[in-house]
C-alpha cells in the first residue's frame, strides 16, 4: 500500500532556470525542468541487434522519443546502445515474435519515458517477461502507478523496476488539493449552474432557468459548503504524494489536521514536520477522517480497498477523493455510500474501467442529481485520469527514468526503485 519511496530528487544542485521551490515545509520536491529548448531526439528504429556481446549495454527503448531532456539523453545515449521498436513491433503480437527471435539482443535495460506511448504491448504479465533475457537488470517506466506491470514477477527474475513517481507527486499533490477543495465547496454544483445553457443545446434553456439555477447555486451552495481549516484529512498511503498533499493542505496552508495509515509508517521527523497523526488501522483512520484521500498504489491482486464494508466505517457525510488507481474502490458501493449520505461529497480523477466511468456517479455530478433527494446537485467531481498530467511530470518522466537505468546500469543504486523486496538476492 504505501508508496515505495521518498528518495530526493534530483540528488544534487537544481537544473539551472527550475522553477522556485516552495517555501512550505513540503518533503524533498523533485526540480526537474528541461535541460534544453524541448526538441524530439530521432532514434535509430529497431535495427536487428547482434546476439553476440556489444561493445555498450543495450536499452530497448519503448515509445517516443526523448523531447525535453537532450542534455541526459547525449550521455545516455553515448553510454548505451538505444534500440527503439517501431509503432507496428511494439504491438503485442509482434511484440512477443521480437521478443522470441531475440530481435533486439540481449539488451540490459527496458526503458519507457512517456505515459501515453509505449504500452502497445499490453500488460507486462509472465507471457512477456517469460520471454526477456537474462541480461535485462533494469525496467525504468513513466508512471507514478505500475499496475501494468507485474513488479513481483519482474523482481523475482532479478529486474528492477523503477516509477517515476517523484516526477508527478507536485502535479497529483496540486490537484488533490482542488478535489479536496471541490468536495467541501460543491465545484461541479457552482460549475455547472454557471453554464447550464450550453449543457443541454439540444433543448437551450430560456434565460429565466438558466437564471434560477444560477441563483439556486448562489443562494443555496452557500448554506452547505464548508472551508476545509480545522477538518480532518484522512491520507491512505503517505508516499511522495501523500505527503505533497500534507504540506499543501496541512496546518500552515489550508489549515486541515492530517492524519494518515500506511504499512510502514514514517519517520518521526517526517510526521513532526507534516504534523501528522499516524493510523496503524484503516478502519481507525476511516473513522477519524472528515475527508478521505486516496493516494496508494493499486493492490497487488487487483481488489478494492474502499469497499461497502470501509465505507460504513467513514463518519456520515465524509468527503472521498480518489487521485490513485480506480481499481482500489468499488465504484457501486461509493454510489450507494453517496445515496445514503454516509459520503457526502466525492472527486475521482481515476475510474475503476478508463475510459468509461460510472454512470451513477456521473448522475451526481450534475444539477439534476439533487432534485427530490434531499441530497446537494453536483457533489461528485469527475475527470479524465489528468492529476499527474503537466509538462513538467512529463519532463521528470524521461529524466528520472534515464537517470535509473544510468545508475542501475553503472553498478549504482537505482533512484526510484518499487520491487527490491522481491529480488532474488534480498529473500
Ligand atoms: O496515473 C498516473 C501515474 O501512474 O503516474
Amino acid at each position: 500500500m504505501a508508496e515505495p519511496n521518498n528518495t530526493p530528487w534530483p540528488p544534487s544542485t537544481p537544473v539551472p532556470g527550475s522553477t522556485p521551490r516552495s517555501q512550505s515545509p513540503a518533503p524533498p520536491v523533485p526540480s526537474l525542468t528541461p535541460n534544453a529548448t524541448m526538441t524530439t531526439i530521432p532514434l535509430r528504429s529497431s535495427p536487428m541487434v547482434s546476439n553476440t556481446s556489444p561493445s555498450r549495454p543495450i536499452v530497448l527503448h519503448i515509445g517516443d522519443p526523448i523531447k525535453y531532456n537532450p542534455k541526459t539523453y547525449a550521455e545516455f545515449s553515448s553510454a548505451f546502445e538505444v534500440v527503439r521498436p517501431s509503432t507496428a513491433e511494439r504491438e503485442r503480437s509482434e511484440f512477443i515474435v521480437a521478443l522470441k527471435e531475440r530481435r533486439w539482443g540481449n539488451f540490459s535495460a527496458i526503458f519507457r519515458p512517456f505515459w501515453g506511448t509505449g504500452g502497445e504491448m499490453g500488460r507486462w504479465d509472465a507471457e512477456l517477461i517469460d520471454l526477456l533475457p537474462d541480461s535485462v537488470k533494469v525496467f525504468a517506466s513513466a508512471g507514478a502507478g505500475f499496475d501494468w506491470a507485474d513488479t513481483k514477477l519482474l523482481g523475482e527474475k532479478g529486474i528492477i523496476y523503477c516509477n517515476s513517481g517523484l516526477a508527478a507527486a507536485e502535479a497529483v499533490a496540486d490537484f488533490a488539493v482542488v478535489m479536496v477543495i471541490s468536495t467541501f465547496r460543491y465545484l461541479p454544483w457552482c460549475m455547472n449552474a454557471a453554464t447550464l445553457p450550453s449543457l443541454t443545446s439540444s433543448t437551450p434553456d430560456t434565460p429565466a432557468t438558466a437564471s434560477k439555477a444560477f441563483q439556486t447555486c448562489h443562494a443555496q451552495a452557500t448554506a452547505v459548503s464548508h472551508n476545509p481549516r480545522g477538518h480532518v484529512l484522512g491520507l491512505i498511503g503517505f508516499g511522495n504524494i501523500g505527503q505533497q498533499i500534507a504540506a499543501k493542505l496541512g496546518p500552515g496552508v489550508f489549515g486541515m489536521a492530517i492524519a494518515y495509515h500506511d504499512v510502514i509508517r514514517k519517520p518521526a521527523a517526517t510526521e513532526q514536520q507534516l504534523h501528522a497523526t499516524f493510523h496503524a488501522t484503516l478502519d481507525g483512520l476511516l473513522q477519524a477522517s472528515d475527508c478521505v484521500v486516496l493516494c496508494t498504489p493499486a493492490s497487488a491482486d487487483g481488489k478494492p480497498l474502499i469497499t461497502a464494508a470501509a465505507l460504513r466505517r467513514m463518519r456520515p457525510g465524509t468527503r472521498f477523493v480518489n487521485i490513485a488507481r480506480g481499481s482500489l474502490v468499488d465504484e457501486d458501493a461509493l454510489a450507494d455510500a453517496l445515496e445514503q449520505g454516509i459520503v457526502g461529497a466525492a472527486a475521482l480523477d481515476v475510474h475503476a474501467d478508463e475510459p468509461r466511468v460510472n454512470r451513477r456517479l456521473i448522475a451526481m455530478a450534475g444539477l439534476d442529481a439533487g432534485s427530490g433527494s434531499g441530497a446537494q446537485p453536483g457533489r461528485v467531481m469527475l475527470t479524465c485520469h489528468n492529476a499527474g498530467g503537466t509538462v513538467e511530470t512529463h519532463i521528470g518522466f524521461e529524466e528520472l527514468s534515464m537517470r535509473n537505468i544510468m545508475a542501475v546500469l553503472k553498478g549504482g543504486d537505482a533512484i526510484t526503485p518499487v520491487n527490491l523486496h522481491f529480488l532474488p538476492s534480498r529473500t
